[in-house]
């Protein structure tokens, strides 16, 4: 099918950073096939009138848990461990594999609904999280979240799951595998070091928690006398492409290392300050030339997983804390929320742009709302006015799965009377304040 979008404002990134241009797009068979001129070949099956639209790269959340959507609002002001321990992994142990289908289903339409088109999934029961990316046309890089002590066979059977799950979805590309070591303080380092030789032999990439809490911290110093950058570089973990997580607290030889190792840092402002943990120093980041992407982390600790909300969180966090105004420019944050997730997950040839030959993964926004006008700096008004709701249109690989705020692609009413289904299964529906 072909899709014309025409005569439209876009987001483009050039050699001199972002720019807004106006013309057309032309996108067939998946991908972005011409910005300008019509190919010769091109027939449209539809038309988009760009009038007062704007045409961005699908954003990309970097860090998430889907499935854990249905656990929204039910764990808050509490400290992290209190919170990950205490009340949310008992929830997660009274979960079925169908809570998680509907978790990771609400997640989804929640990310579509705000214009992300790609997400970076950790959680252990991957087959409903694949399910519902394949199901309604999102894109995701599932990663098994693994725990596991030594050489033991419960931590086998996790890697295990994750080799099954990649292979039952070869076919879909938009589904990517990498294996998702949880953290250090659930991992011991004989098992960090199976999974860092298994994701080498396996050619898969690493998706881990560090450096998130100061307990986390405390407790890697007790046992191993390190960071929890260093034990993961100790175990083999950043010889293979490398996510982390959080990176809250590190100091300047752990920024060497990520540096050195090519690893890619997901910075997720809201959840690690709404645990208490802080934030990451990503300023430093950025000029020691760190790839840094932004990620919402799950519904459980975030409340949303709004994009646009952590773009604006994230850029204006750190202007305050440097007190420079000029700390995470507006045009920084949106190449932060797009480009370089995609860097991080190894699909920087596929995604996270608007370019002639990649896959058509677009957000288009309605300017006619009145976070964009007046119509001065679109730009700005991504990372400082936009709320995620001014996203009209979505298209992800070549399909238009939203269509003037009406997911095309999900049962949106199904997905919320499951919800009121779960509440009730699991006694949380008179937990009302
Ligand atoms: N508990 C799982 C493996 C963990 S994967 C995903 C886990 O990450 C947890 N999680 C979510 N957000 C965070 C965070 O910010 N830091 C650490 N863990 C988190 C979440 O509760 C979930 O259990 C198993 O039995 O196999
Ligand atoms: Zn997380």
């Amino acid at each position: 099918m072909g899709i014309l979008l025409k005569n439209i404002q876009m987001l483009l990134y050039t050699e001199k950073g972002p720019v807004v241009k106006r013309d057309n797009i032309y996108i067939e068979d998946r991908i972005i096939k011409a910005i300008g001129e019509r190919p010769d070949t091109f027939s449209e099956d539809k038309v988009i009138d760009g009038t007062d639209r704007f045409a961005i790269p699908g954003m990309i959340n970097a860090h998430t848990h889907s499935y854990m959507a249905f656990l929204r609002n039910v764990a808050d002001d509490l400290s992290f461990m209190d919170w990950l321990f205490g009340t949310i992994d008992p929830l997660e142990q009274k979960m079925s594999s169908e809570d998680a289908y509907w978790g990771a289903n609400l997640a989804i339409l929640e990310m579509m609904k705000s214009g992300t088109t790609c997400f970076n999934d950790m959680q252990m029961n991957i087959h409903q999280t694949t399910r519902a990316v394949k199901e309604s046309g999102m894109r995701a890089v599932i990663c098994r979240g693994l725990v596991g002590s030594g050489n033991d066979e419960a931590g086998r059977i996790r890697l295990n799951e994750a080799y099954e799950e990649r292979e039952a979805f070869k076919d879909c590309d938009r589904l990517n595998f990498f294996l998702g070591p949880h953290a250090p303080y659930t991992c011991d380092e004989e098992y960090l070091k199976i999974v860092a030789s298994e994701a080498k032999k396996e050619k898969m990439g690493i998706h881990i928690h560090l450096a998130e809490s100061l307990s986390e911290m405390e407790g890697c110093a007790e046992k191993y006398h390190c960071t929890p950058i260093e034990l993961a570089e100790r175990c083999g973990l950043f010889d293979v492409p490398a996510i982390a997580a959080h990176c809250v607290n590190v100091n300047d030889g752990d920024l060497d290392i990520l540096k050195e190792k090519n690893v890619s840092v997901v910075t997720n402002p809201a959840s690690n300050m709404k645990l208490g943990n802080g934030f990451a120093p990503v300023a430093k980041m950025l000029e020691k030339g760190i790839n840094v992407c932004l990620g919402t982390d799950g519904a459980a600790s975030n409340n949303s997983l709004n994009m646009f909300h952590e773009m604006n969180l994230l850029s204006l966090i750190h202007k305050g804390v440097a007190k420079v105004p000029q700390c995470i420019s507006a045009k920084e944050a949106i190449q932060i929320a797009t480009i370089n997730g995609a860097k991080a997950l190894g699909l920087e040839q596929q995604i996270g742009s608007i370019e002639v030959g990649k896959k058509a993964d677009l957000a288009i926004i309605n300017l006619r709302t009145p976070s964009f006008m007046p119509k001065n700096n679109l730009i700005a008004g991504l990372a400082y006015s936009a709320n995620g709701s001014e996203v009209e249109t979505v298209i992800i690989d070549g399909t238009i799965t939203m269509e003037n705020r009406n997911v095309l692609t999900m049962d949106e009413e199904r997905i919320y009377f499951e919800m009121d289904q779960i509440l009730k299964k699991m006694g949380l529906e008179n937990k009302v304040y």
